[in-house]
């Protein structure tokens, strides 16, 4: 696998392209939103830079890294030639879904095609295709240059050959993969967002302050980050999806986004990339 298309340049899509490309992969970065596209490219030179002031990689890495990746608003560009495509757009099945049927026809008929959805069902993704066997999830974590997980998905007819394919790849990424079945919300936001719910109703029903709930599982629970801080890192739009196809999937009220989550994003305040969450940011 040489040439990867990564399709959308939001938050988790610049942080695969850097990924890829720092590997060595040629990446083709495609977003419809151009703006988002210029902002994606100037992000992943930043925290190459930042590698490089670290002294993880070296200057001539960076450039390299750099060198790899082509930026486009053209979704045939680059996917007709891919190897694998994997596509981090906004999470929500009717977009992915309409994606997938336009990927597959344009695609060449041994490319893998790969969703990072958080919970969106792999099998219906597929079966917007007609390559079905071809079709698994390669979820990454957020900001993926750093974190080491990757849950790879199988859906209902993902073969041996593909999921073992992703598995290997997310190795050569320096990346621990870890295989799951094809349930909403899978195995990480399964536990994550209930207890990011949870927080935000605690605070909802005013049993306490945001930066106390944040301390509380930070030196309580040595959590890295506080979970309300979390989720504005994660997005608060991106939390309420995984919530509602986890309540839809189970069918169970447990999961029903709290009102003051679905608030915040009505009112657009999605956490840092729309520079305030529950926090403000610069
Ligand atoms: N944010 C996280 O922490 C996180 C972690 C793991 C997985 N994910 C998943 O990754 C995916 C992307 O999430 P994100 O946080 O990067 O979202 P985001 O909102 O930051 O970015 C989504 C991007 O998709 C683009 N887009 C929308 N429709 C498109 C289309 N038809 N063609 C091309 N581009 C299109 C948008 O312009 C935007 O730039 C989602 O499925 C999400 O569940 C997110």
């Amino acid at each position: 696998m040489k040439q990867i298309v990564v399709l959308g340049a939001g938050t988790m899509g610049n942080g695969i392209a850097h990924t890829f490309a720092l590997h060595k992969f040629n990446v083709t970065l495609i977003d419809t939103d151009s703006a988002r596209l210029e902002n994606a490219v100037n992000t992943i030179e930043r925290n190459l830079e930042r590698q490089v002031k670290k002294g993880t990689i070296d200057q001539s890495e960076k450039e390299e890294a750099l060198s790899n990746i082509t930026s486009t608003s053209v979704l045939s560009e680059g996917i007709t030639n891919a190897d694998l495509i994997i596509e981090a757009v906004t999470e929500d099945l009717e977009i992915k879904s309409d994606l997938f049927r336009k990927i597959d026809e344009l695609c060449p008929t041994h490319a893998i095609i790969a969703s990072n959805t958080s919970s969106i069902s792999i099998t219906a993704l597929a079966s917007a295709t007609k390559r079905p066997a071809q079709v698994v999830g390669m979820h990454f974590m957020n900001p993926v240059p750093i974190m080491k997980l990757v849950e790879v998905i199988r859906g209902y007819e993902t073969s041996d050959d593909t999921a073992t394919k992703i598995m290997n790849l997310a190795t050569e990424l320096d990346k621990v993969p870890v295989e799951v079945n094809d349930y909403p919300g899978f195995i990480a936001n399964r536990i994550l967002m209930p207890m990011i719910n949870e927080s935000i109703f605690a605070l909802y029903e005013g049993v306490a302050g945001r930066e106390e709930i944040d301390q509380v599982m930070k030196l309580g629970m040595a959590h890295p980050m506080g979970p309300l801080q979390l989720a504005d890192f994660i997005g608060l739009d991106v939390c309420s999806a995984i919530l509602t196809v986890l309540y839809d999937g189970f069918g169970n009220p447990k999961y029903a986004p709290c009102p003051l989550l679905t608030k915040m994003v009505t009112a657009r305040k999605l956490g840092i990339k729309t520079k305030e969450g529950f926090y403000k940011y610069d």
